[in-house]
């Protein structure tokens, strides 16, 4: 516990080569043993952090982990390692209850690092590589608060030890020594001329009475900039803070009469950087440390007088931010659950389909989303149930973030504003539809005849002379037109919303059926069934006239063994053809056992001039 007591963190904010600071074997072979942190030490109440947390540190995997390292004294202590249904307090199951906090993911770690002038800082990152802390995120080179120097006070410093400089540093930071010879710094020879001015010295010197003045415009933008900076840090995953020792900190000598209160104990060593060393170093002393470090230090200790390098203690703190969105959910989750891994992205919008076991987490997961992946993830959702209506829209429920459904999607370059709620899409499907469109020319004409809010459709629109585009959704309609415009190819694109069969009848017993040259079909859970809406469409013209056939590409399921003759088979019934020569290929995989598949084939002839099934 003593050990502890006399150990102290400390955030470096400005550091002072002492003069007679000790060579740095001298320093760290004599480093009391008691006061290396060591792992152990972690474990026990005189850590300088907090409470052991993780029972078998052998089984710790190599880097950082949230299975690893304390918590910091400060924050709550950490009672359960899970949340479990007991945190849901009104017994929903709806895991409103649950409050994420976001203070149990910060973990301390111990570490040494070589103190190391900023100068020589990049070389020796480079000579020492292997041998340094090389997390993910984090950097090798650490800066602390206060290590660099000003310039100017740094040379006016230097290296030498003599009393002189002091006395110089002392006569720039307070001007006390003015009168004892030496040249004035410009702001202190200003001071010393307002203060020896009699009244019409300001008369005749406006300028000096102003520059004297205390700005308060000056003063109002440091405080901002001391604002800024606080919320830079809250916005920080990590933090180094050098843990020193309170017995070498007096070797280093007292700059409080020079620096303030804040720099008691403080050393200055010039412009700084910390090297982070591997953690396997961080309870290691000089002599224990890689043969390969030890030669850095030599080296160092035979140019110089004494060494510029120091073996110092510092603890790495990861915060919340630091932590990546799997190992925060895999912390939270009852031990053995899976953990969402993935989610679709329509705009701003994360979209789940959270099994049955997440959903009494359902709210903590939609929040650790949000946090991961901000700012392009505005709003999580979770699909409640199967698609079954008519217009292919989906059923949300809202979790977490902004309740807004509508979003814009970029897709093929263009725009498009959806309403999640009332509207389908499928992000999914931007390949297959960039590879249907790959086959369309300039001199094809399109009907879309399940269009949506139109991403084949419009995106055929920048590539074809026509399209006509349907829907039955009326909202997906209003969509397709706001999106037209938004993309300017409401020129190029005629909207229809009606029955996909109706639609179908209309194009091609109208005179723009010889101009059609391509009809889309998605809606693969029925569209093959609206193929027989072509059958008969030519009667009443003789079979020798010349009549351009449509290319269909139809859309559908299929859960058979062998997909491609199930849909080929369906296809057939639907024409009530014989033989269809059709290209078919697997779009995806939409559930275990189920593809969704793409026919195309030219329209034949024989359905064309056949008889129109009964009721059409
Ligand atoms: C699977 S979505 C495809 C939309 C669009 N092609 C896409 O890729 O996003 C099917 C669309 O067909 C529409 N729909 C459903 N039944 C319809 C029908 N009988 N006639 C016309 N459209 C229909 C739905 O409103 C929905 O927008």
């Amino acid at each position: 516990m003593a050990a502890a007591a006399t150990t102290t963190t400390i955030t470096t904010k400005l550091l002072v080569r002492p003069p007679h600071s000790l060579p740095l074997f001298f320093f760290f072979t004599h480093f009391p043993k008691s006061r290396l942190l060591s792992f152990s030490s972690l474990y026990s109440s005189s850590s300088t952090t907090s409470q052991p947390i993780f029972p078998d540190p052998k089984q710790l995997p190599y880097g950082p982990s949230l299975l690893k390292g304390t918590f910091p004294t400060s924050s709550r202590t950490f009672q359960k390692n899970h949340y479990n249904d007991d945190d849901d307090d009104d017994g929903d199951g709806n895991g409103e209850d649950y409050p994420l906090d976001e203070d149990r993911f910060t973990r301390v770690y111990d570490l040494a690092a070589l103190r190391v002038p900023a100068g020589d800082c990049s070389a020796l990152e480079s000579r020492l590589r292997g041998h340094l802390l090389n997390w993910p995120r984090v950097r090798n080179v650490a800066r602390v608060p206060g290590d660099d120097v000003d310039e100017e006070v740094a040379e006016l410093v230097g290296e030498s030890d003599d009393e002189d400089a002091m006395v110089k540093l002392h006569r720039r930071i307070y001007g006390t020594a003015e009168g004892d010879g030496g040249e004035l710094s410009p702001v202190l020879r200003r001071e010393e001329m307002a203060r020896t001015f009699e009244s019409r010295g300001f008369v005749n010197f406006r300028n000096l009475a102003r520059m004297t003045r205390t700005k308060k415009r000056k003063k109002r933008r440091e405080e901002e900039n001391g604002e800024a900076k606080r919320r830079t840090r809250k916005n920080e995953f990590a933090v180094v803070e050098v843990v020193e020792d309170e017995d070498a900190e007096e070797v280093g000598g007292d700059l409080k009469g020079l620096l303030g209160d804040e720099f008691k104990n403080r050393k200055w060593r010039g412009r700084t950087r910390l090297l982070l060393l591997d953690e396997r170093c961080s309870t290691k002393c000089v002599n224990e440390l890689p043969e390969a470090i030890k030669a850095v230090l030599k080296e160092n200790a035979k140019q110089h007088m004494r060494s510029t390098f120091e073996l110092v203690r510092c603890k790495l703190t990861l915060f919340y931010d630091y932590w990546q969105m799997n190992e925060i959910l895999e912390a939270l989750l009852p031990e053995g659950m899976i953990v969402p891994s993935a989610f679709e992205t329509v705009g701003h919008i994360a979209h789940l389909n959270l099994r049955d076991e997440h959903l009494p987490y359902k709210k903590l997961i939609a929040k650790v989303i949000l946090d991961k992946n901000k700012p392009k993830i505005q709003t999580v959702v979770n699909k409640l149930n199967a698609i079954h209506n008519d217009y292919r829209t989906m059923q949300l429920e809202v979790l977490s973030g902004n309740r807004s459904l509508v979003t814009t999607v970029v897709e093929n370059g263009l725009r498009f504003h959806v309403d999640l709620a009332s509207v389908y899409w499928n992000s999914r499907l931007a390949t297959e539809r960039q590879r249907l469109l790959s086959g369309f020319t300039r001199n094809d004409v399109v009907c879309d005849v399940f269009s949506g809010v139109g991403p084949i459709a419009i995106s055929a629109a920048k590539i074809v002379k026509r399209v006509y585009a349907n829907d039955l959704n009326p909202h997906a309609i209003e969509y397709l037109e706001r999106n037209s415009v938004l993309n300017k190819l409401e020129r190029k694109i005629k909207v229809f919303n009606m029955d996909g069969r109706r639609f179908i009848i209309s194009m091609f017993s109208s005179e723009k059926a010889p101009s059609i040259t391509q009809v889309v079909m998605n809606l693969p859970n029925d569209a093959v069934e609206f193929l027989d809406a072509f059958r008969g469409f030519l009667r009443g013209r003789t079979q020798d006239q010349e009549f351009p056939l449509p290319m269909i590409h139809v859309y559908g399921f299929s859960k058979a063994r062998d997909p491609e003759f199930d849909f080929h088979e369906r296809i057939r019934i639907a024409l009530s053809e014989v033989a269809v020569d059709v290209e078919m290929r697997r779009v995806r995989l939409v559930a275990p056992g189920k593809w969704m598949l793409c026919a195309s084939f030219i329209l034949p002839k024989s359905v064309a001039f056949a008889k129109p099934l009964l009721g059409l």
